[in-house]
This record gives C-alpha cells, sequence and structure tokens, in this order.
C-alpha cells in the first residue's frame, strides 16, 4: 500500500505537472488479482481497487494500519463498475452487478473479492476512512440510490447523480459515497464547481473510452489547475480545492467524501465567473 503525506495550497500552487499527478492522481487502480491501495492522509482515506480474474483476492491488513484486519478501525464502500461479481465478509456472501454498492461496517474480518465470470470480471472500487463508530453492512442496487437529475445539455452538464452512502440511505460513521451519469453528448461534471474545506474528496472515472482522456481540475478557485486522467485513474481533492471535470468523451465516476460532517448539500457554491 502506497502511502501518501498532505501538500500545503501554496507548495501545490507551484508545483509543476509530474508534481502534481505524483501528489494526487492514483493512476490504474484496476489490476488483475490483486488489490491496489493508497492510503492518502487527507482524513487517511485509503482507495483502492480490485479485478479478481482467475482467483478470490483477499483484502489483508498493512503495517500501517496497526490492526489485526483491515477494518478493525475502519469501514469500506464498494462499488462494482466491471461485470457481476461476489464479496464475501465474514461469511456472507453478497452479489453485486455493476453499479451496485456493498457497505462494510468496522469490525468486519474477513473480505475477499470473486467475478462470477472470468471472461467478464467484476471491477471493485474501494473507498475506505476511519470509523470509531460500528454501522451494519448494507448492499444497495443502483435502483435504490434516489436519482437526482442536474445540469442542462445547453451547458454540456446534464447528468444524474445517485447517492448511496450518506444520512438518508446506507449509514455510515464518516464515509459518504455515490455516483455521477453523465448524459451522451454532457462532459462537464460538478459544474457549476464548489469546494467543501469539512471533507476531502476522491473521483473515481470510469466507463471512459480507452484512447479518450478526462480533464480533472483542483486548486484553489482563483487558481486552478488540472490533471490529464485516463479510465479508472482516481484523484484526491483536498479539503480546500473545487474538483470538477471535462472529457473528451462521456463517462462516469465515482464521488466519495469523508470528513467533518456527512451533508451531501454542505458545500460552498462557485459561480463559473468566479473561476480563475
Ligand atoms: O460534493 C459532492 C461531489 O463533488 C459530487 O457529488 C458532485 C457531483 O457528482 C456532480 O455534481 O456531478
Ligand atoms: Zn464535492
Amino acid at each position: 500500500m502506497e502511502i501518501r503525506f498532505e501538500n500545503s495550497k501554496k507548495e501545490v500552487s507551484r508545483m509543476i505537472t509530474e508534481e502534481l499527478r505524483e501528489a494526487f492522481l492514483v493512476e490504474q487502480l484496476m489490476q488483475e488479482d490483486k488489490i491496489t491501495l493508497v492510503y492518502s492522509h487527507y482524513d487517511r482515506l485509503i482507495v483502492g481497487g480490485v479485478k479478481p480474474v482467475n482467483s478470490q483476492v483477499r483484502l489483508e491488513t498493512h503495517t500501517e494500519l496497526k490492526a489485526e484486519y483491515f477494518l478493525e478501525r475502519r469501514e469500506l464502500g464498494i462499488i462494482n463498475v466491471g461485470g457481476a461479481g461476489t464479496v464475501t465478509a465474514d461469511g456472507q456472501t453478497y452479489h453485486l452487478d455493476k453499479l451496485s454498492c456493498l457497505y462494510l461496517g468496522k469490525g468486519t474480518k474477513e473480505v475477499s473479492f470473486t467475478s462470477t465470470d472470468a471472461a467478464n470480471p467484476a471491477m471493485f472500487y474501494l473507498l475506505s476512512a476511519p470509523a470509531h463508530a460500528e454501522y451494519p453492512s448494507r448492499l444497495m442496487p443502483k435502483e435504490e440510490a434516489s436519482p437526482v437529475q442536474l445540469g442542462d445539455a445547453m451547458t454540456s452538464n446534464k447528468r444524474t447523480v445517485y447517492k448511496y452512502i450518506h444520512l438518508e440511505g446506507i449509514r455510515s460513521a464518516q464515509l459518504v459515497m455515490g455516483l455521477t451519469v453523465l448524459e451522451p453528448g454532457s462532459v462537464w461534471n460538478s459544474v457549476p464547481p464548489h469546494t467543501h474545506t469539512r471533507r476531502t474528496e476522491v473521483y473515481f472515472y470510469f466507463d471512459l473510452p480507452e484512447n479518450q482522456r478526462l480533464f480533472h481540475f483542483m486548486g484553489e478557485p482563483q487558481q486552478t489547475r488540472s490533471i490529464v486522467m485516463q479510465n479508472h485513474d482516481a484523484v484526491i481533492s483536498p479539503p480546500w480545492s473545487v474538483h470538477f471535470g471535462c472529457g473528451t468523451s462521456n463517462y462516469t465516476f465515482i464521488w466519495g467524501m469523508a470528513g467533518e460532517n456527512q451533508v451531501y448539500s454542505d458545500m460552498d457554491a462557485l459561480t463559473v465567473p468566479d473561476l480563475k
């Protein structure tokens, strides 16, 4: 597991492209038959991915956690972005079709991932936050994730937000998680943009065709920076940073947050002309 520490606003404002990518971009999370994990010190979020093909893959603890098992003091949100698969947690088997979400609460000891069909493997996106209270594990298919329509075709940002782990959905100690599907022809996500110093956010982009790219914007609103991303890359958004993107094609993304509170609508809104 890779460990990444924080960077100050001032430091970030002076970073060259490579430094910015090294600090915030998490590349290619979906590796065959192994778990990729990055521990960010922004709200201690762990971002990861696993694509089981030929074998069952287990979630192991890591020396940095000083824990007997990964979820001893943590909770985990899982969203499948591939073919059908199963997650087994302490003997209980959960079936996840594409875009189903599974929440595993603190105290879950054994976690493993399998694909139903090796020819169309599951791809599980993982986001974990520290948890000091136990909430029940729960599966939620996309159909139950309260869709909200946002944006307009005229501003190329027509999209549907699905919330899974939040105050009115799957309850958690601090994790908030869901996904946003852009309509064909719409390419701008999270515009008009916002910040929320109360929470760190991580974006994971998928269903972006191989030879297309996503321009993810970060930084202070009056000093934006961009990171060019590919399908299955994630990006860490510090609490003080804007987070929005534009694709050269249609795409979908998972957003996830942790921090001071769990109120989804508690954003500090910006207008497009606020940006520099
Ligand atoms: O704080 C909330 C997150 O940035 C996302 O939910 C926003 C988003 O998916 C969108 O507007 O498209
Ligand atoms: Zn946000």
